[in-house]
């Protein structure tokens, strides 16, 4: 046997017997959770029995209220402790998969003895808790193998840097228990298992990359000093993948003062959300808060129907030159300074009240509610002015409710009142309660008088009060218009607007300037409790609503990505200059800029021919897994179209799992799907509001597609005729990379120009009718 034989069957003897140890321990973890759960349920069913009792009977007897606090604190311990065991069991379970990836060899300052440790998802310990078997791959000294080669390494650790010597350091892959490969590498993660990794299907939900994190992954993953980072990386450099594992670190490193309701994902769609839903939990960890920016906005504006990225890109499309200049401005940073300063310097006649109504009748006038805004101290801030008012107008109400109360229309709606209403109004009360019929009525009356003014009271929490879009009107007014904007598009902006909101309508670029002056104004809006921020795709949000979010999570790091090459809105920008820009309009003391060059998802072929889209194309580095070579089929008349994607999808949809439509627009994938669904049976057309990735033949329009992967993606109609107006270097290249393994480009008529020479090199280009 030679010695690598030798090394292997060591190797295996270890994994067979971590696998044991595994076995074992789930086992018991099964055992202690069956009793767990058991003990959680005798302990909520004694405790719903006596809250029963208590209610009924013995309310006011302060030791048993004592009890049932004593009951309460058992049931949510009961429940922690089983939360506890559930989680240990699925990171287990987790482990029984594949137990570790890494092994390193090292050498102390002062130790004559080398140490192994092996390092996978989650940390195991032997059975008498003397020794770790595997150590967690977010550990410090777990550093090592992510970062250093061989020879005197340094680590960080919670007290300083340490130094050790790293004289080995091994990959494996186990399946099933099995090793299916190991070697001995120098590298930082070789090669050989990224090819591995890379190579393999796609499927609906994106992988972990534990195993394979390259250094400048990692310092993505372990940096935990900025306030703001920003990742700016190329397409399928692995930014999302980096931040996942970002969030498991963070969430390992601070227990107790982090939990994953504290991080919030903003993600481009909702296809995207599922797609990474299953990245945390395969890490042992509990996923964090995800929102897409429309349906934080949307939350935001109840009652109106606010445009979303996606119209509002499908809009961009079409607008003038001027109507692109107007929304580029009010989304800028000189717009929401403008609404700084405005609110700032709001004289107190400026104010735009309104009347706050029940039942179609004023119940206060916005003259009233003037009136009291004026009688605040003038020198306190208009936020703290809107509070001292809300707490006045509801001392008002409740003066109110009690004169309403003895109105016409109180008893006549009492009346009107069934036994079930009539017993519901009576509360903890009871007929035997009051000494008269008088007594009675004034007590039913009050109540039901409250409850109906409730919305009033709404009204005033919720500062109907103000008359915001009034207001956002008079500021849109008196803004200075952009250079070259002619004043007849300014104005018409400012009518469209209203007349949209007449409608209930808003378009998406008064967005962020809006949310900003009602929370200014009113002093509402921040959310102090989120530590951690996570922007995805960043070259699509404005600057403006950075600035917005920026205000609305005070406490919060915040991390951003994006791709300036794949900005299906804006034109390109350096990444240092953004660092600058946003550092400054974000606020950030310790700003930091990672740049990821290498791109991982598609095969050489088709990260060549992305890459000689742009200008500076040369910057991208292909990760070397090879594919066939991407092929362009121009087409004359719209039958020849037809025939070429048909028999595309049917060639690739043979070789893969998912193969992708991908269009310009939501007009254009409903058309390419009507194509397909007659031919091919798993055809599947996705819309803004699906949530699930299905696998089969995908038809979708690009920005859906943002941040996912394909096995095969078909770019349907890359011509130049077709992608007029839009910034077609960004949508192709955001097109091509989207495909892992094969890439196919249809042309009606005459090509894109973002296809130059450069680009065309790395195309096999078809101009016949292929049969
Ligand atoms: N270190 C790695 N090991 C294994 N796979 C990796 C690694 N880094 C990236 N990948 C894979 O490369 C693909 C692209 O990664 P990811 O989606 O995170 O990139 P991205 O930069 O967010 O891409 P885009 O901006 O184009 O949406 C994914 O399939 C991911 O699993």
């Amino acid at each position: 046997m030679n010695k690598e034989e030798h090394e292997r069957q060591v190797e295996q003897a270890r994994v067979d017997y971590v696998m044991q140890q595994i076995d074992r321990q789930i086992k018991e973890t099964r055992q202690a959770l069956a009793a767990a759960h058991k003990e959680t349920r005798a302990v909520e069913q004694n405790y719903s029995e006596n809250a029963s009792i208590n209610r009924y009977e013995v309310d006011d007897i302060a030791e048993s209220r004592a009890m049932i606090e004593q009951q309460r604190q058992l049931v949510s311990r009961a429940v922690e402790s089983e939360t506890i065991l559930r989680r240990q069991l699925k990171t287990l379970q987790n482990l029984q998969r594949s137990p570790y990836f890494g092994r390193i060899d090292i050498q102390d300052p002062g130790e004559d003895q080398v140490e192994s440790l092996y390092i996978g998802t989650a940390s195991l310990m032997n059975d008498d808790k003397s020794q770790f078997l595997i150590y967690d791959w977010r550990a410090p000294i777990s550093g090592v193998y992510y970062n250093g080669t061989l020879g005197e390494v340094t680590y960080e650790t919670p007290n300083g840097p340490q130094k050790t010597t790293l004289v080995k350091k091994r990959q494996f892959t186990i399946r099933d228990g099995q090793i299916t490969n190991m070697f001995d590498t120098n590298e930082t993660v070789g090669d050989e298992l990224l090819q591995a990794a890379l190579g393999e299907q796609n499927d609906q939900y994106m992988h972990n990359i534990v195993a394979t994190i390259q250094q400048e992954q990692n310092d993505i993953i372990r940096d935990t000093h900025s306030d703001l980072l920003l990742v700016q990386g190329v397409a399928g450099s692995g930014k999302t993948s980096a931040i996942l594992q970002r969030i498991a670190y963070l969430l390992y490193h601070s227990r107790t003062a982090l939990n994953a309701d504290q991080i919030v994902l903003f993600s481009p769609n909702r296809l995207f959300s599922h797609y990474i839903s299953q990245v945390l939990p395969s890490l042992g960890e509990r996923n964090m808060r995800q929102v897409t920016i429309s349906g934080f906005i949307r939350r935001r504006f109840e009652g109106l129907r606010v445009e979303n990225i996606f119209e509002r890109y499908e809009r961009r499309q079409k607008a003038s030159q001027d109507d692109r200049r107007i929304a580029d401005y009010l989304e800028s940073a000189v717009a929401m300074k403008n609404v700084r300063h405005y609110v700032a310097g709001l004289a107190d006649q400026d104010l735009q009240f309104a009347n706050v109504t029940f039942e179609g009748r004023v119940f206060f006038t916005a003259e009233h509610i003037k009136n009291l805004y004026m009688h605040q101290p003038a020198a306190m801030r208009s936020a703290n002015r809107m509070v001292q008012l809300k707490n006045q107008l509801i001392r008002e109400l409740q003066r109110r409710v009690k004169e309403e109360a003895k109105k016409d229309w109180v008893a006549k709606e009492l009346d009107s009142l069934d036994r079930q209403q009539l017993h519901r109004l009576y509360g903890k009360k009871t007929i035997d309660d009051f000494h008269d019929e008088d007594e009675q009525y004034a007590y039913l009356a009050y109540r039901w008088t409250k409850r109906r003014l409730r919305i009033v009271a709404d009204a005033i929490y919720n500062d109907y009060f103000i008359d915001l879009y009034s207001q956002y009107q008079q500021w849109l007014s008196q803004l200075a218009r952009p250079t070259k904007v002619t004043k007849a598009d300014w104005q018409g902006m400012v009518t469209d607007y209203s007349d949209q909101l007449e409608y209930h309508r808003l378009d998406m670029m008064h967005a962020a300037t809006l949310m900003y002056m009602r929370d200014l104004l009113m002093g509402t809006g921040q959310n102090h409790s989120f530590k951690y921020v996570f922007i995805d795709e960043m070259q699509d949000y404005s600057v403006a609503m950075m600035i917005y979010l920026r205000h609305v999570f005070p406490s919060a790091k915040f991390t951003v990505l994006g791709d300036s090459e794949q900005a299906l809105f804006k034109p390109l920008e350096m990444p240092e200059h953004l660092l600058q820009r946003l550092s400054k309009t974000m606020d950030a003391h310790h700003p930091n800029l990672i740049s990821l060059r290498r791109s991982y998802r598609s095969t050489k072929e088709i990260t060549d021919f992305a890459k000689g889209m742009l200008p500076d194309g040369d910057q991208i580095m292909s990760f070397t897994r090879h594919g066939e070579r991407p092929t362009l089929y121009v087409r004359d008349s719209a039958d020849q179209v037809e025939q070429t994607l048909l028999a595309s999808v049917d060639q690739l949809s043979t070789k893969y799992e998912t193969v992708a439509v991908l269009t310009k627009n939501a007009d254009q994938a409903k058309q390419v799907y009507r194509q397909l669904h007659r031919q091919f049976k798993k055809v599947h057309q996705l819309n803004v509001n699906d949530t699930s990735l299905p696998d089969g033949i995908l038809v979708l329009p690009i920005y859906l597609a943002k941040g996912l992967e394909f096995d095969a993606v078909i770019a349907y109609d890359v011509s130049a005729a077709n992608l007029r107006g839009t910034d077609e270097v960004g949508m192709i290249y955001t097109m091509a990379t989207r495909a892992m393994h094969d890439l196919v480009l249809i042309s009606s008529g005459p090509v894109s120009s973002a296809i130059n020479p450069t680009a065309s090199q790395h195309l096999t280009i078809e101009y016949q009718l292929i049969k």
